[in-house]
């Protein structure tokens, strides 16, 4: 049944469900902060500096005005930076008048509380204004679905009709979505598996080759399945899409602003220059000392997120922490 769908979020992740949901049949609103960019999506339809060289549906509607754009939805997908999603929840909450199904698609632990993205749209949204909440998360290049390339995702929600209600949403023949229950794995893979992509790109930039980013990849996942279940997490998710399939995708792909920053840190520019250019948000940055930081409460083992966070945080020479974390003490691959 046609439904209508309010995105939060005119990046590139936000223009590309949209189309996903537009292509599906569903009456989609897209809203966004800038009025030049609304009006791109509205006349030309085009979001040139997110998705370039991609006409947009001319179905795809865009606006400003937050009230107008959620105004009777049946569903609202936020998909802003992680780092204004506390803000846009309490927007949302204010002007709010009906009681729709929330959706995040998102990737990041908030700065400071350490929170997951749900548990911020928890604490914002009055359960007067939302039906359950479900994460839209796993291996998925904006770019690619625009373009309709082949993508599998992964719904999760404490609710699993919530979740199969949004399966059904954008599920079609190029987007295949499954449902998933654990939410807190969900969300932890997908915010970590950045900090590693970082890595990953780094290695690349500092001339190293596939052994270098198999170890990093491997030893990445081990590092977030340890603070993925100490968080509550299933560690069966992280051998699913959320887990070791957006590692995949972020670690290996040009597609990905992670990968790019690590890799352009990795051949010695600064970090402030590498943020500049990129022109879209980069979660790892954030995520990084987020991550550190709640793995240091825990008491938990990350030496790639602690050598990552060296690097941004402590201005570390990449070159020499990388030879430094080869050089740790010598342990068992079993050791947990
Ligand atoms: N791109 C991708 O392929 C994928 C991205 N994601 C995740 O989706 C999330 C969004 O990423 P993505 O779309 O790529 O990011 P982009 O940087 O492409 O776009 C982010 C958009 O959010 C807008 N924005 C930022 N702050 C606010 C605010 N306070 N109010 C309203 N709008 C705001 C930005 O506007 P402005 O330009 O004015 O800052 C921009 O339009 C991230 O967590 C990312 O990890 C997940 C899967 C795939
Ligand atoms: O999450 C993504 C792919 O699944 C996109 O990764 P980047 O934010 O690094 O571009």
């Amino acid at each position: 049944m046609k439904q209508k769908i309010a995105v939060l979020g005119a990046g590139s992740w936000g223009t590309a469900l949209a189309m996903v949901l537009v292509e599906n049949g569903h009456d989609v609103t897209i809203w966004g902060n800038k009025e030049t960019q609304i009006n791109e999506i509205n006349e030309k339809h085009t979001n040139t500096h997110y998705l370039k060289e991609i006409t947009l549906p001319t179905e795809l509607v865009a606006t400003i005005n937050l009230e107008e754009a959620i105004k009777d939805a049946d569903a609202v997908l936020f998909v802003v930076p992680t780092k204004a999603m506390r803000d846009v929840s309490k927007q949302f909450n204010e002007v709010c008048q009906n009681k729709p199904i929330v959706i995040h698609a998102s990737k990041g632990l908030e700065q400071d509380t350490h929170k997951r993205i749900t548990e911020v749209l928890e604490e914002e949204i009055s359960p007067s204004h939302r039906e359950a909440i479900v994460v839209l998360s796993g291996p998925s290049h904006a770019e690619e679905v625009a373009v309709k390339d082949v993508t599998t995702i992964t719904a999760a929600s404490s609710s699993m009709e919530a979740a199969e209600y949004v399966q059904k949403l954008f599920s079609n023949d190029y987007f295949r979505v499954y449902t998933n229950s654990d939410v807190i794995g969900v969300e932890m893979g997908a915010a970590l598996k950045n900090i590693i992509a970082l890595g990953s790109g780094a290695l690349k930039g500092l001339g190293y080759g596939d052994n270098a980013r198999a170890a990093i990849m491997t030893r990445g996942l081990a590092e977030i399945s340890r603070l993925g279940v100490a968080m509550g997490a299933n560690p069966l998710t992280f051998i699913g899409l959320s887990g070791v399939g957006d590692l995949a995708v972020t670690c290996a792909s040009e597609h990905s602003r992670n990968f790019r920053a690590g890799y352009l840190l990795g051949k010695g520019n600064s970090l402030d220059d590498v943020l500049d250019n990129m022109g879209m948000i980069v979660e790892g940055v954030y995520t990084t000392k987020a991550a550190y930081e709640l793995a240091q409460e825990r008491q938990i083992e990350m030496p790639i997120t602690e050598a990552i966070y060296d690097v941004i945080y402590n201005d570390k020479d990449v070159s020499s922490t990388v030879k430094n974390i080869m050089l740790r003490e010598h342990k068992s691959e079993q050791e947990l």
